[in-house]
């Protein structure tokens, strides 16, 4: 089957219909020219060779795991030399793209280098000291050795004080010596450990003379740099298959007596002298600073994969035709099925929207490590807050949508060439990994309260949550204007209003002679619900904050383009959480049937535009790996080309049609 050159020309007709710059949208949604471009010149060097994602969909594990190594060196190994010619001896170009979206879906199923860019190469930079950094990091940095961060175990990942691994100090030998005492302390799902990386950072209780210290990061070298063979003392190996990222080799790790020289524990904060004296650090929670970090990254990471898929469900649903509206007429795309449209355009909006606060999260996040550079930890505490509430809600928001859009593309949205299956297993994973997100919503809900009694003492409230005073003030919310203000006040104030409750019920608990940590763990459902809630209210602000202000840098026809994108993500986010507003809020019938006739309206005026926004995000098709996905939208054909690359095509009878089938058949006449 030959792919036709041309355009589909219903998408060829849907792009003539925008009523935007496309490109100036891009610009907007990737926050600015210099990484569009930097991406674009990365994707030329990189997409060039690379096989066809078909094929690897019927490798064996062994073989899928193998051939993503190779793609990921022959990847690395360019976007090296592209640095040397953009910036020599910088590393933007690297981190920029290793970490970012593009980075995680080079491979369709994961990377086994992730870690070591995302995790490893900062921890060494950000959690040694200069001479570390000299020693390990640059090495790291330069992919001389390649790592992972090694901290969840077999029995424990949430719960990192009940961490089992132990590192205790050795004075005569001035070494630490690492022991898994049991088989629930086994270092359990690493990215790469595996069979990728030959050093890692192990997060460790630390004892001295016996006397546990806390949980502190040691570099250690797991497997010989020539051979490749674990070193003496370490059992080390993959965990097996997952329901999805298959080559990212999560893996195992077991210690007895490693001894490690004092010098490889991470002391840019916490130190321990030859003398077993313990410095500590000025503040104990920088040890989880770069967890912080990932999660600020997955929102931009997961709100990409949200797009993905987006994309490729928008892009499909305008080929697609079925059904006529009316008897008489043609089968619409359909796309102009209005339920169609329902489920596809808030997905559109939602991407956007953690997109934009995503890039919000990531500035507060350098802002935060600048100032804890120059030992001020003030902002740590908000930071941690937001980036709890923003990974756990962009990450449920995306898992739900991205199967929303799946199931929007009919049967041939369960092909595995759909893409559908990968794009969907890394989002869940994320709900998962860097802190399960019940249990960051429950952080969140800690800071709530501690924050809703800083209010109620009169102290000064963090700048992400002081609208918890504002409309705490209020006697009851202000006239229901509809307008966007009053849309996202509507959020906030039944966010405020979820704190209260919670703050009530905790209160009553602890009245009824709860101890604290009890009356928490039955608060729980109410403060996880006041948690989502605080960031859903973060969000649609942030959106309401980046379409109202700034606008003499953009056209009237973008402007015009990002206010109808707010309108239906506040209205569609104010229905979904209606229950909630109705508790505190009272709207009449009237108020509800206008929020609904401005939903419908607005995916009325946008439905000329969906295509063109999708191609703003500007996803390579090699990115989405997706037939139903591609930008020129010849679908079939694609399907048909897949189908045909099945591995049970490639002769005519299968082997077990002689050894089976046939004496089955005669056995049963
Ligand atoms: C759940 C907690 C936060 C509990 O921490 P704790 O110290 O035991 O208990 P606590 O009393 O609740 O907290 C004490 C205090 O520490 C604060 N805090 C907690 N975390 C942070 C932070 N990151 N920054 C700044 N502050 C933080 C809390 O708010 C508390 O503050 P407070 O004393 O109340 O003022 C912690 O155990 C945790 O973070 N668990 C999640 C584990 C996790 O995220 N693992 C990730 C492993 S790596 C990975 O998954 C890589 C995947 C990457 C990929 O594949 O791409
Ligand atoms: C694909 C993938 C990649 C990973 N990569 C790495 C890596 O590179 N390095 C690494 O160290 N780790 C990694 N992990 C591990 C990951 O970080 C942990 O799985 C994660 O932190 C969750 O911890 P857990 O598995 O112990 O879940 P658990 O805590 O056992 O969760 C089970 C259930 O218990 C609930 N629960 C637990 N504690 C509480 C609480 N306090 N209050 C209420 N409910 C609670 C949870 O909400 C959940 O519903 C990875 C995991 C995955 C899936």
């Amino acid at each position: 089957m030959t792919i036709p050159k041309t355009v589909n020309p219903d998408l060829a007709n849907e792009r003539k219909k925008a009523t935007f710059d496309v490109e100036e949208f891009t610009a907007f949604i990737h926050d600015g020219e210099s990484f569009l471009q930097l991406k674009r010149l990365a994707e030329e060097e990189l997409f060039s060779d690379l096989p066809d994602p078909v094929e690897l969909d019927y490798l064996s594990y062994e073989d899928y795991y193998n051939r993503t190594v190779e793609q990921c060196v022959n990847a690395i190994t360019k976007v090296r030399a592209m640095q040397e010619r953009v910036n020599p001896g910088g590393l933007e170009v690297y981190h920029t793209l290793m970490t970012g979206p593009m980075g995680t879906t080079l491979m369709p199923g994961g990377t086994p280098m992730g870690v070591h860019f995302l995790m490893f190469t900062r921890a060494l930079k950000n959690q040694g000291t200069p001479e570390q950094y000299e020693k390990f990091g640059r090495r790291a940095d330069n992919c001389e050795i390649l790592g992972t961060y090694v901290q969840t175990e077999l029995g424990h990942g949430t719960y990192l004080r009940g961490l089992e691994t132990r590192a205790d100090y050795d004075r005569q030998t001035d070494e630490f010596v690492l022991n898994t005492p049991k088989l629930t302390s086994y270092k359990w799902w690493p990215g790469g450990l595996g069979n990728t990386v030959n050093h890692c950072i192990v997060v460790a209780q630390l004892y001295i003379d016996d006397e546990p210290m806390g949980l502190q990061l040691f570099f250690l070298q797991v497997r010989d740099e020539q051979t490749h063979k674990a070193l003496p003392g370490i059992d080390i190996g993959d965990i097996g298959k997952k329901i999805g990222l298959q080559a990212v080799n999560n893996g195992y790790l077991g210690l007895t007596n490693v001894r490690i020289p004092r010098t490889n524990m991470l002391m840019k904060n916490a130190k321990v002298l030859p003398d077993g004296t313990f410095v500590k650090s000025p503040v104990s929670q920088l040890a989880y600073f770069p967890m912080v970090f990932v999660r600020c990254m997955i929102v931009l990471v997961n709100s990409g994969f949200h797009a993905m898929a987006a994309t490729i469900a928008t892009r499909y649903s305008a080929v697609r035709r079925q059904s006529p509206i009316k008897p008489d007429e043609p089968e619409p795309q359909v796309l102009d099925h209005v339920t169609q449209q329902m489920k596809i355009v808030p997905e559109i909006v939602t991407a956007i929207a953690y997109r934009l606060a995503g890039v919000k999260l990531n500035k507060m996040y350098e802002e935060t490590a600048s100032a804890v550079g120059l030992s001020d930890y003030s902002r740590l505490p908000e930071l941690h807050a937001l980036a709890c509430t923003l990974k756990a809600s962009c990450t449920y928001d995306s898992t739900f949508g991205i199967e929303r859009l799946r199931l929007a593309c009919g049967g041939h949205g369960y092909l595995a060439s759909a893409n559908f299956g990968n794009i969907f297993t890394w989002a869940t994973a994320a709900c998962t990994y860097e802190g399960e997100n019940s249990v960051l919503y429950l952080q969140v809900g800690k800071i709530l309260l501690k924050t809703w009694g800083d209010m109620l003492s009169g102290k000064p409230l963090m700048p992400t949550m002081a609208y918890l005073g504002v409309c705490a003030s209020w006697h009851e919310f202000p006239e229901w204007t509809g307008d966007w203000q009053c849309l996202v006040q509507a959020l906030q104030y039944a966010a405020t209003n979820k704190t209260l409750i919670a703050s009530k019920s905790y209160t009553r608990r602890l009245e009824s002679g709860l101890s604290p940590p009890d009356a928490f763990n039955v608060t729980g459902i109410e403060l996880t619900q006041a948690a989502e809630l605080h960031g859903r209210a973060f969000v649609a602000n942030n959106f309401f904050e980046e379409v109202t202000q700034n606008r003499e840098n953009r056209s009237a026809s973008l402007n015009n383009l990002l206010e109808q994108l707010l309108e239906l993500y506040l209205v569609h986010t104010v229905q979904r959480h209606m229950a909630d507003i109705l508790r505190f809020i009272h709207l009449t019938d009237e108020h509800l049937t206008s929020l609904q006739d401005r939903l419908e309206t607005v995916l009325a005026e946008l439905r000329p535009n969906l295509v063109a926004i999708c191609d703003g995000f500007d996803f390579h098709d090699k990115v989405l790996s997706s037939v139903l996905g591609c930008y020129d939208g010849n679908v079939y054909e694609r399907i048909f080309e897949a189908a045909k690359k099945s591995p049970l095509n490639q002769r005519d009878v299968p082997a077990s049609f002689a050894q089976h089938l046939k004496p089955f058949m005669r056995s049963s006449l």
